[in-house]
């Protein structure tokens, strides 16, 4: 092409015909003078019916918003203007060609100012993202649900030792905010090497899934937390509870893993699987951090195991350790 060649008038409304963006012309006015097929097929106004009407007038809605705002801005200024996605969302009513309703597409817009003759113009541009804004919804509720699913344990669907650490962590800062009480438990299936060897590891994996679903069953409060804390252990923070009320806890957990009546292996203390339990309470002069209250109650589980299993250690720092049951 020579370098004065210039594109033809059909072939520049063409062009405005196929592009894939809604491109609006309007004076200084505020009068519109270019309507693009892309705005008439996502407003439903067709160019004929709105070249010469105010822009402000035809969407009143505009009036006062940044969009308005920025059309001032660049004409006075003859500087170009981004509008941002995240403050002003959607200002046209623009729905999806052929769909008449439903949701506005989400629109990126840019202002542009320029001068034709003596005249003064202003060219607005309006971008279809909502594909883009969808994929983002999208990997954030990926994320929100891959952050929930880091919570759970996999095998048992109860809470992982993650939550029931960070759940530990807030309650004791409350406990000692409050001046408040709050008790932990950690338990373990009793003989369970025994179990695997003689039924198999994959029957282990669902005798685990029992007793995880039986022992959350047994806490009643919507505060108390039950996770699988690892292999086969399990623990269990119960905020506002006293060492007592902690004690009738643990014990009513003992007594309902031993009523599933789950048959064990013949080389193992019982002929059912039992759980052995060590039960600490918070106390904020002696056990007043998450380390000195998970040590004091694994002593007491280490305690019930060397007491015969299937009993309920509490752990009360000035009697010494006791049993429960
Ligand atoms: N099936 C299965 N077994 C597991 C899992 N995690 C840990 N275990 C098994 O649990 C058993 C724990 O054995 P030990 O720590 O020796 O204790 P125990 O046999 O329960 O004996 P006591 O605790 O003294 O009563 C091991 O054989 C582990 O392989 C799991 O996710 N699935």
């Amino acid at each position: 092409m020579s370098e004065n060649a210039s594109v033809s008038p059909t072939l520049s409304a063409r062009v405005l015909g196929l592009a894939q963006l809604g491109l609006i012309v309007i004076d200084t006015n505020h009068h519109i003078v270019m309507w693009n097929q892309w705005m008439a097929s996502r407003s439903g106004r067709s160019a004929h019916r709105v070249l010469g009407q105010d822009l402000f007038d035809l969407y009143g809605e505009l009036r006062g918003q940044r969009l308005e705002q920025a059309v001032l801005s660049a004409l006075q200024s003859n500087l170009p203007q981004q509008l941002s996605p995240s403050l002003s969302p959607s200002p046209f009513p623009l729905y999806p060609a052929g769909s008449w309703g439903g949701e506005r597409v989400e629109q990126q817009v840019s202002v542009t100012p320029f001068n034709e003759g003596k005249e003064r113009y202003c060219l607005i541009e309006v971008s279809d993202i909502s594909t883009i804004v969808g994929r983002e919804r999208q990997l954030r509720s990926q994320a929100e649900a891959l952050r929930a699913q880091s919570y759970v344990d996999g095998l048992t669907g109860i809470a992982n030792r993650r939550h029931f650490d960070v759940a530990l962590d807030r309650e004791l800062r409350r406990a000692i905010r409050n001046d408040g009480q709050l008790s932990l438990l950690l338990m373990d299936i009793d003989s369970f090497k025994a179990y695997n060897d003689h039924f198999g590891h994959q029957q282990g994996d669902a005798c685990l899934t029992m007793v995880a679903e039986a022992f959350a069953a047994t806490l009643q409060r919507p505060a108390d937390l039950a996770a699988r804390y690892g292999g086969e252990e399990f623990g269990a923070v119960l905020p506002d509870t006293s060492c007592e009320q902690a004690a009738l806890v643990a014990e009513s957990i003992r007594a309902k893993i031993a009523s599933l009546n789950i048959a064990h292996s013949p080389a193992a203390t019982r002929p059912h699987v039992t759980m052995s339990i060590g039960v600490a309470t918070f106390d904020k002069d002696t056990l007043n951090d998450a380390a000195a209250m998970l040590a004091a109650a694994d002593s007491c589980l280490y305690a019930a195991k060397k007491a015969g299993r299937d009993c309920v250690i509490i752990y009360r720092p000035q009697d010494q350790q006791e049993t429960a049951a």
